[in-house]
């Protein structure tokens, strides 16, 4: 086991380049499988939800390579394996093999998958879609046992706009005979780059990006190339940052468009931004002021930014609340940042944050993936080091994160956890 130690108070200053972005290619790869032959993907960031997520294909009889930050996916000989617990507890976008599988093989069974706690995060509206198609679905043990006959292309109605949902639908419908038409979709970046790589390998897809995705089902499909979209929530983290603690800082490899509701909110506060095609420029301010933020589906604030904000405005003039319509229970990093002395209240959905507080470091965990990204930024903030522990959470997302951070000027290094300190993390 290993903490994370971030010495803060050091200006950043320079340029970061963002990798490929983790919500696309949690799915892309499961995606690859619906191919007959070769799939490359590229621009893959090595994360362990990445790593995760081949080894599950290799585990259905894929055969993955890399060269750098390509991978190749050679699907001619996967077979319906069941995939029950372990690794796929290990991630919550192991749910995309249900959708591929069922998609290839008309069959699947998968354990439940994992990913961050943020309070309940259920798959009803994923079942209602796969039933819709034509599967059978039974919950049997903790795993999802999906059969069907045939898949027949159908209408559905997403109850809620949920990206897991649309894009497991997709993949279980790009072979189903017929028209699906999903309505109320959701409209994330990432479904479009998943769309893309599917429409690439020989899928008819028509309205990704609008809330009505319609699908002609097709009966084979192809290799084919694909590049993944640059991270918009990574770029996002390294923006906060920035508006923390940048004298200069350049995000690069991005597309301003996807973060388009971050950058209004970071102006308002104060921050100094100038977009340009496929990079942004930072310089962080000494007068910040607080701002309101409310969660919502794309292209509102990403709820996968909400922590780390939630930090930016300790520093802030004024009181900011923060409201999270997607995940209510997404408020873990709160009692670690108090620690540090920050002074928020959280009631209900939202969390209320009194500003202009100096941080200190101290000794925290991060209880899931945007909580560490948050507890770093509290940590470069702060006097004197900071000592972060659940650093798992944080590598599921997160590429050459000490790399990008100190090319920045941050001064931040991993140490191994002793055995007593790894007890309490344990017990705490
Ligand atoms: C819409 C939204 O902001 N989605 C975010 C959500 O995606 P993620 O894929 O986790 O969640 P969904 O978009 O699927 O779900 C959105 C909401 O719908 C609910 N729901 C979902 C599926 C379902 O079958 N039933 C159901 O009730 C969820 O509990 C949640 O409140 O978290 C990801 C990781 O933090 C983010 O990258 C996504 O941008
Ligand atoms: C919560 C996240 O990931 P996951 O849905 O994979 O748990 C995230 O990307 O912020």
């Amino acid at each position: 086991m290993e903490k994370l130690m971030v010495e803060g108070g050091h200006p950043l200053r320079g340029k970061v380049q963002v990798s490929g972005a983790k919500n696309s290619a949690v799915a892309l790869v499961p995606a690859a499988i619906l191919a007959d032959s070769v799939v490359s993907i590229e621009n893959l960031p090595e994360i362990s939800d990445v790593e995760t997520l081949a080894s599950l294909l290799e585990d259905i009889g894929a055969s993955v390579s890399y060269e750098g930050s390509r991978m190749t996916v050679d699907p001619t000989n996967v077979i319906p394996m069941p995939l029950p617990n372990g690794r796929v507890k290990k991630l919550r976008a192991s749910y995309y093999m249900m959708g591929a599988m069922l998609g290839k093989f008309k069959r699947a069974a998968i354990g439940l998958p994992g990913g961050c706690n943020l309070g309940p995060r259920p798959i009803d509206q994923h079942i209602k879609g796969f039933e819709a198609l034509g599967a059978k679905v039974t919950n049997e043990h903790g795993a999802i046992y999906l059969r069907a006959d045939k898949l027949r292309g159908a209408r559905i109605y997403l109850d809620v706009v949920s990206v897991g949902a649309t894009i497991n639908i997709m993949l279980a419908a790009v072979k189903a005979e017929g028209r699906t038409v999903i309505e109320n979709a959701a409209k994330e970046p990432e479904i479009i780059d998943v769309a893309t790589l599917l429409t690439s390998m020989g899928a008819k897809i028509k309205g990704v990006g609008t809330n009505v995705i319609r699908i002609d089902g097709v009966e084979e499909l192809n290799g084919c190339a694909h590049s993944i979209i640059p991270d918009r929530i990574e770029a996002g983290t390294y923006i906060i940052a920035a508006a923390a603690m940048g004298e200069e800082v350049l995000v690069d490899n991005i597309i301003p468009d996807h973060l388009e509701s971050l950058i209004a909110k970071l102006r308002e506060m104060g921050v100094q931004i100038q977009a340009g095609d496929d990079q942004i420029f930072i310089r962080s301010s000494p007068d910040l002021t607080s701002v309101d933020i409310k969660t919502l589906v794309y292209p509102g604030f990403a709820t996968d930014l909400q922590q780390p904000m939630t930090v930016l405005l300790t520093k802030a003039q004024g009181t900011g609340i923060v409201t999270d319509t997607i995940y209510n229970a997404r408020f873990k990093h709160v009692d670690e940042l108090r620690r540090m002395g920050a002074d928020i209240k959280v009631e209900g959905r939202s969390a209320l944050i009194n500003g202009k507080k100096r941080l200190q470091g101290a000794r925290v965990k991060a209880s899931d993936l945007r909580a560490g990204a948050a507890l770093i930024i509290a940590g470069l903030m702060a006097e004197g080091v900071t000592e972060i522990t659940g650093m798992e959470h944080v590598d599921r997302g997160y590429e050459n994160l000490e790399e990008k951070l100190l090319t920045l000027g941050a001064n931040v290094w991993r140490e191994k956890l002793s055995t007593e300190e790894a007890e309490q993390v344990k017990s705490s």
